[in-house]
């Protein structure tokens, strides 16, 4: 089990505002996170990442401590063995596809079984800037798994994909999550693109 308990205090036009989450997600799981533009959904996964401090609160995954604010416990994010997908992919500009997947992982087997998943076996010399859109969100999501992380955070992952590529790309996916026992939480406006993907709903 994830417990995430915390609050943070979170910028608004006309001020700051308390953001509070106080809730458990299963381990083992898909869960999508669904809420309101300007909900939290991008907070709440960098608060888990370890990529935003909250002003209180704690956080434990399978019984570790993440984040214990009383106690002054932060777990930074390379200890927390999390893989994140951005919304605007985060890229290295000047690494190639193949660059960016081996700086996760040397385990070649791996890099070329993620090149299948993602269609991206033709690109592997190509920087994110001759890329298209939807080949730089494939790559990201490539890029997270290449560490098998214990924790798959992903923020609106199939955005640029065409509907094709997401109903290919999506069932493969989720096979490979229940093949790694990877956890995973995931943020979209579009619900329908999680069908069979998600296993739990969690609403901000
Ligand atoms: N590090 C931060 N510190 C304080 N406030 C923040 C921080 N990051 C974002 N905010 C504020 O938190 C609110 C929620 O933003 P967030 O990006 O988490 O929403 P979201 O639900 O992901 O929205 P969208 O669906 O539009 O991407 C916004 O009002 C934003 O200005």
């Amino acid at each position: 089990m994830i417990h995430v308990h915390i609050t943070k205090e979170i910028k608004r036009f006309k001020g700051t505002e308390k953001f509070l989450v106080q809730t458990d997600f299963s381990v083992g799981a898909v869960t999508h996170i669904s809420g309101p533009s300007g909900a939290g959904k991008t907070t709440l996964l960098r608060i888990i990442a370890g990529l935003v401090k909250p002003e209180h609160g704690h956080i434990t995954f399978e019984g570790e401590t993440w984040l214990n604010t009383t106690e002054n416990l932060y777990l930074p994010t390379q200890a927390r063995k999390v893989g994140f997908v951005f919304q605007d992919y985060a890229l290295f500009p000047n690494m190639t596809v193949k660059e960016h997947l081996s700086f996760g992982t040397k385990d070649v087997e791996l890099i070329q079984r993620l090149l299948i998943l993602g269609k991206m076996e033709r690109f592997i010399d190509q920087r994110p800037r001759e890329l298209s859109g939807g080949q730089q969100q494939r790559l990201s999501i490539l890029r997270a798994l290449t560490t098998r992380p214990r924790l798959l955070l992903m923020d609106e992952p199939f955005s640029a994909l065409d509907q094709a590529l997401k109903a290919e790309l999506v069932p493969d996916l989720k096979l490979l999550l229940i093949e790694m026992k990877t956890t995973c939480l995931v943020s979209t406006h579009y619900p329908l693109e999680l069908k069979g993907f998600a296993d739990f709903y969690f609403e901000l």
